[in-house]
């Protein structure tokens, strides 16, 4: 059995805020209540958001033949409706929501091209619409991870290092969630409960309900709450890396996505450390009354176990 309450009011961080010093403070305050928050002024313009929820509809319309045609390999590219679940033990069947994936961009010049891309033929604008919207996604997390190291107490470019700027580690997932599969079931997610895995996630919704957050995940019965749509906004959540990273003084939230009998579509970037980055407790996050709770782990490995579990069959790795 689950409650639902109504009105949920995140904090909104302002990421062109000349006072970086009180915007960190913002940051550190909703990342240790609430690990989700809204972020704006990040410099995704509105008209690129409807630009790529545009291209996102028109390559999801095509039938699944063409589709699997681009199937996700190495991580990157198509994944039909049911093909993962966010939570195995909830959801065995699958989530019922279709993705795609954007890795990593490669340089022109790298010797293996591994993002998939629809021909240009019949989606001229899909790429460059896409690899537009990456990099400014990966802009905007690389400022605000600036932020975060700000509000952590640690240097600047702490995280940024770890990331890379030069070299961002990150995937942007397009998804659609199908609105004529709403139920009135309760037990049917579009996106079954679930924490990110990695270090921040930047969303972009299409302005459909239907994200929703438990912030005390071991508190039953659960209390979810409804993650309203903010024109022009990001929403933020921190992930289960951050989360150990910084000893869970910063929450990595449980969240879901219900459906709400309307087509939905969503674009999630998500921001990780290099692979080879140990992730072990920050200093600002331990003391002696507080010890760390978990043991160094590369950022690779912890991932590589996350996916392990999601994906049930047709596994692949990211590292
Ligand atoms: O579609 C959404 O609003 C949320 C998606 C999500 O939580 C995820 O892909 O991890
Ligand atoms: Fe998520």
């Amino acid at each position: 059995m689950t409650l639902t309450t109504e009105l949920l009011k995140l904090p909104i961080v302002d990421l062109s805020s000349p006072d970086r010093l009180s915007t960190a403070a913002t940051i550190l305050q909703a990342c240790t209540d609430h690990g989700f928050f809204y972020l704006v002024n990040h410099g995704v313009e509105e008209e690129l958001f409807q630009k790529v929820f545009n291209e996102s509809k028109k390559l999801f319309s095509f039938p699944l033949e063409e589709k699997m045609k681009l199937g996700r390999k190495d991580h990157r590219g198509y994944t039909p409706l049911f093909a993962e679940s966010l939570d195995p033990d909830l959801a065995p069947k699958g989530d019922p929501k279709e993705s795609y994936y954007i890795g990593p961009l490669e340089e022109d010049s790298a010797p293996v091209k591994l993002n998939q891309w629809p021909s240009q033929e019949t989606l001229p604008s899909w790429r460059p619409t896409m690899e537009t919207f990456y990099r400014k996604l990966a802009c905007a997390g690389n400022k605000l991870l600036r932020l975060i190291a700000l509000a952590l107490k640690l240097e600047e470019t702490f995280f940024e290092r770890m990331g890379g700027l030069d070299k961002p580690t990150a995937y942007l997932r397009l998804l659609r969630y199908p609105g004529e599969l709403g139920s009135a079931d309760e037990d049917v997610c579009g996106a079954s409960a679930h924490s990110d895995y990695g270090m921040i996630t930047l969303l972009a919704t299409d302005g459909v309900q239907g994200l929703q957050i438990c912030r005390e995940k071991f508190k039953q019965p659960q209390v979810w709450e409804d993650v309203l749509h903010l024109d022009g906004a990001l929403i933020i959540n921190i992930g289960d890396m951050m989360e150990r990273w910084t000893n869970c003084m910063f929450r990595s939230t449980l969240h879901r996505v219900m459906p709400v009998g309307q087509e939905r579509f969503s674009a999630a970037f998500f921001l990780d450390p290099k692979h080879d980055c140990l992730v072990e407790c920050l200093e600002s996050c331990c003391s002696e009354s507080s010890p760390a709770r978990f043991p160094p782990i590369l950022s690779g490995d912890y991932l590589k176990e996350r996916f392990r579990l999601t994906y049930k069959s047709n596994l692949e790795s990211i590292v």
